[in-house]
């Protein structure tokens, strides 16, 4: 009941200081204030859903022959090290330090060197809301420090959001002091949209699976698997909407589309457009650079988001995680064949369907190899929900009752009532 108080706590204070907080993930971050006032949103209820588990953590009384028993205690693990990605820096911060504290471990944070800043009021709130100094830190740097803390021998376990390629490194040093991991990786996520669909529902749907936080979303559904009768007329409704995004300063109340996190995630994103032409696939609309009017803008690493067609499955665009605001659109045919191609992924982070037969919804994501899968709409994620990977997208969840496992251990007790029978 402690814990839970810290906790809601903080998140009363986060609520109290929500604009604020926005205001400055923006700045941090570059997505428009409007994303980062529902970032801000999460990450307090995040920490409430975690208040309210913390008071009900118990263990099991199991009764053994002759009276004697054993049961079971949840304890923490110690030291976590949080190590976090630069789309959401706050909310990814609240997702690991949530049930890390309220399950009595301590934490280390570090953030991502490109957004260092937020996750510094995290700590600052937290304290102010009763939690005991050095309780949750932050520690910044990149590279060398992350690894520095996935090494060091008092670190209990590591939860880390970031690319595959980093993820399989924190797993190898982890492995050397035989520390747990939670990984949540990329992903190159299909969204599978049948012509029964409302059409309407599906075009937002995938508006809302491609192109929030510049295109830099892990779990985007990026590949879009269209059923051919309707390709043309989802593709015309996409394009238009897309071509209305409003793109400009992040702070501003109607932008809906800031700029890219910095200059080597513009030119990548261009990069692999540009392969796409080759290739062979059309760009429907955008993929070009955008040059705001407002002079102070005018550095900014703004493009426009980006629909490409005429796209094939071998294509590195539909391979690839682009992590930009850049959509593929793939036609299918039968059911049987989407899933083929949709399941044909080193990735498994998540996956959508859009269709209005019930049936085939829940046959569809039975079959779906990924760990979050949505029907009839997309990118949501209420902190009641666990959200996490299959294959290269990583393991171990984050939200929901199930996260309190992974920032735990179970201790078991054997108790004896009546006389040990030696066998010697
Ligand atoms: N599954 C999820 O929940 C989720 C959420 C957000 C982002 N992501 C993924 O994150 C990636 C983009 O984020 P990024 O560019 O910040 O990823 P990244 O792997 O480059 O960096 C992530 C974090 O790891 C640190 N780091 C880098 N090298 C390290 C090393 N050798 N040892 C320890 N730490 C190291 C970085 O400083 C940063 O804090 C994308 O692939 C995206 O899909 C996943």
């Amino acid at each position: 009941m402690e814990r839970s108080r810290v906790l809601l706590e903080a998140a009363r204070i986060i609520r109290e200081r929500s604009e604020e907080l926005a205001t400055m993930e923006t700045i941090n971050n570059g997505k428009s204030i409007f994303e980062a006032r529902v970032d801000i949103e999460i990450s307090w209820q995040t920490l409430e859903y975690y208040a309210g588990l913390a008071g009900s953590m118990a263990g099991q009384h199991v009764q053994l022959p002759g009276g004697s028993f054993g049961y079971t205690r949840r304890e923490p693990l110690g030291v976590c090290v949080g190590i976090g990605a630069w789309n959401y820096p706050f909310q990814i911060a609240c997702w690991k330090s949530g049930p890390a504290l309220a399950s009595g471990n301590a934490m280390v944070y570090k953030p991502s060197p490109f957004t260092p800043i937020t996750v510094v009021l995290l700590a600052e709130i937290f304290r102010e809301a009763g939690a005991p100094p050095g309780l949750f830190n932050v520690v910044q740097g990149g590279a060398s420090t992350g690894e520095f803390l996935s090494k060091h021998p008092d670190v209990a376990k590591i939860s880390f959001t970031g690319s595959v390629p980093t993820g399989s490194k924190i797993m190898e040093m982890a492995s050397k002091g035989i520390k747990p991991v939670t990984l949540e990786l990329g992903g190159k996520s299909p969204l599978i949209i049948f012509s029964d669909s409302d059409l309407e529902n599906a075009v937002n749907g995938a508006m809302m699976a491609n192109f929030l936080t510049q295109g830099q979303v892990c779990c985007n559904g990026t590949r879009v698997f269209v059923q051919s009768n309707i390709l043309q007329k989802f593709t015309e409704e996409v394009v238009k909407k897309v071509k209305k995004i409003k793109i400009g300063d992040p702070l501003l109340e109607d932008t809906r589309m800031g700029p890219l996190i910095n200059r080597p995630q513009l030119e990548k994103v261009f990069a692999f457009i540009k392969g796409a032409k080759e290739q062979g696939a059309k760009v429907l609309t955008g993929g070009e650079p955008y040059i705001p009017e407002d002079q102070k803008l005018k550095a900014g690493f703004y493009m426009t988001p980006c629909v490409l067609g005429d796209c094939k499955d071998d294509m590195t665009c539909v391979k690839e995680e682009i992590f930009g605001p850049v959509m593929s659109i793939l036609p299918f045919d039968t059911e049987e064949e989407v899933l083929e191609r949709a399941n044909n992924s080193t990735y498994g982070l998540a996956a959508g369907v859009f269709t209005r037969d019930i049936q085939r919804a829940h046959r569809v994501v039975a079959s779906l190899q990924a760990g979050m899968c949505f029907i009839n709409n997309y990118n949501v994620s209420p902190v009641e929900l666990p959200f996490g990977g299959y294959k290269k997208s990583g393991f171990g969840r984050e939200n929901g009752q199930v996260t309190i496992e992974y920032y735990s251990q179970l201790k078991t007790v054997c108790v004896e009532m009546g006389k040990v029978e030696s066998v010697f």
